[in-house]
Order: C-alpha cells, then sequence, then structure tokens
C-alpha cells in the first residue's frame, strides 16, 4: 500500500499540489469598467465630477467600503472627506465624525444600488482565464474563489461571466469576519476544499493577495495585468510571477522545483 501510493504520488505532475485558490478582480476578470461606472454614479449623486477608469482601478483589492472611501475621496488613501455635501452642511448638530460617518453610508448605498444595475455588463475575463482553470482541473486541483468582493456581487457575477460552474468553493468579502489582507478567507477556502494550506496555491494580483496566502502558508503566484493599487506587482514578495492562468498551471504541474 504504502510503496503502490508513493508511486502514484511521484507519477501525478502536480503530486504536492491539491487545490489553487484564485482572487477574482485583477485575477479572473478586469471589473473595472462596472465598478468604476458605479463608483461614478455615486459621485454624480454626491455632485463631484467622474473619475477616469484607470485611476478608479487603483482604488480595488480591499473591498467595496475602501473603494467607496476612496472614490468619494478621488484618492487612493483618503484622510476625512473634504467637501461636505449639502445634507451634511443643513445637520447642525451633527459632530464632524458622525456627518462623515453619514455621508459614507449613503456613498456606499448608492454604490451598491449601481453596482447591483450594472455588474457583469462590461467584465472581461482576461486572456488565458478560461483554459488555465481547464487545464489546472484535469491536473485533479480543486479549485476556488478568495475574493474581497462581497457575495451579493460575487455569485451573480461568476453566474453572468460563465466562470461559476469552475470552482468548488466560493469566498467572498463578507464570508468570514476579516477580509484579505488576513489569512482568514483563505484558510476557509482550504477547509471548504479539504486541503491544507500548503498544499493549495494562492494566484491573485495585489499585495493583499500575497500577504493573505503567505499568512495562511500557501505559496503565492501573481498576475501582473491588473491593479495592485497601481503598483508594480514584481515588487511584492511572491513565489512567481505568472504570464496568465495557463502558466500557472504549468507552474503546478512542473516538477520538483516547485
Ligand atoms: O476589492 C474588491 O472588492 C474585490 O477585490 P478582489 O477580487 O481582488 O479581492
Ligand atoms: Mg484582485
Amino acid at each position: 500500500m504504502g510503496l503502490s501510493q508513493a508511486a502514484v504520488v511521484q507519477a501525478r505532475p502536480s503530486g504536492r499540489w491539491r487545490a489553487a485558490l484564485l482572487d477574482l478582480d485583477g485575477t479572473l476578470l478586469d471589473s473595472v469598467p462596472d465598478l468604476a461606472h458605479a463608483a461614478n454614479a455615486m459621485r454624480v449623486e454626491f455632485g463631484l465630477p467622474p473619475l477616469r477608469d484607470d485611476v478608479i482601478a487603483t482604488f480595488v483589492g480591499r473591498g467595496i467600503e475602501n473603494l467607496v472611501r476612496r472614490a468619494l475621496a478621488g484618492s487612493l488613501d483618503p484622510q476625512e472627506p473634504a467637501v461636505a455635501d449639502a445634507a451634511d452642511r443643513s445637520a447642525a448638530p451633527a459632530t464632524g465624525a458622525q456627518a462623515a460617518a453619514g455621508r459614507f453610508d449613503r456613498a456606499l448605498a448608492a454604490f451598491r444600488r449601481a453596482y447591483h444595475l450594472v455588474n457583469g455588463e462590461k467584465a472581461r475575463i482576461f486572456e488565458g482565464v478560461p483554459e488555465g482553470l481547464r487545464a489546472m482541473r484535469e491536473l485533479g486541483l480543486k479549485l476556488a474563489v478568495v475574493t474581497n468582493k462581497p457575495e451579493a456581487f460575487t455569485l451573480p457575477l461568476l453566474e453572468r461571466t460563465g466562470l461559476r460552474a469552475y470552482f468548488d468553493a466560493v469566498v467572498s468579502g463578507d464570508t468570514c469576519a476579516r477580509k484579505k489582507p488576513d489569512p482568514m478567507p483563505v484558510l476557509r477556502a482550504c477547509e471548504l476544499l479539504g486541503v491544507a494550506p500548503a498544499e493549495a496555491v494562492m494566484v491573485g494580483d495585489s499585495m493583499h493577495d500575497a500577504a493573505a496566502g503567505r499568512a495562511a502558508g500557501c505559496p503565492v503566484l501573481l498576475v501582473p495585468y491588473a491593479y495592485n493599487e497601481g503598483r508594480d506587482v514584481r515588487m511584492i514578495e511572491a513565489d512567481g510571477i505568472v504570464a496568465t492562468l495557463q502558466d500557472v498551471a504549468r507552474w503546478i504541474a512542473a516538477p520538483a522545483k516547485n
């Protein structure tokens, strides 16, 4: 039994790896056109001019609350909102902090309303994604999505883009008490797939994916084509940069060195 099992394991190209955990926005899909549309719909409601899509792209990756906070301030690193809207100015008894919180809640609600209407409409699957996912499945891997996007947006987006069927599990931004860069959602995905973190490869486009994967004990591969808050992914400590998901499958299938 011991011997034959060892032989089987050695014969499998991906003997060590049993699962791949994939980030969503910026790794599987370019969701920026829809996110930017919703963020700008929110800004227009607040009397603010729209921002360019490439600016909004740098705001993506730490959940929609951060996206809305950044989009409202027009900055990657917002301080207190600089411009109060008419409703805030008339709310005389409210403290500055209360007014800011109320303004943020209204902005989040406006963003959610707009995003529900367009989620998946212009989202575009990155090159090599279906082929890479198929190749990983053919290697016998289990697949999970691990995203900071809330479940109410994640599941319809996966359905609309035809990606849902590839995945055995989906962990969204509100599935666990904490989001990436915390390891909690990565560990939950491993638990749902029935694999140990050391048997799962985390694939993402940002420092938050890398930090979450590392902290959970997974090797980390990064794609260079997406957001990462506008920074170069080569600056992030990872086990490899992969041009496409097809290269993820090749990395996983490569003997010994991994
Ligand atoms: O920040 C988000 O809303 C989603 O980002 P992610 O899919 O890259 O985790
Ligand atoms: Mg991402």
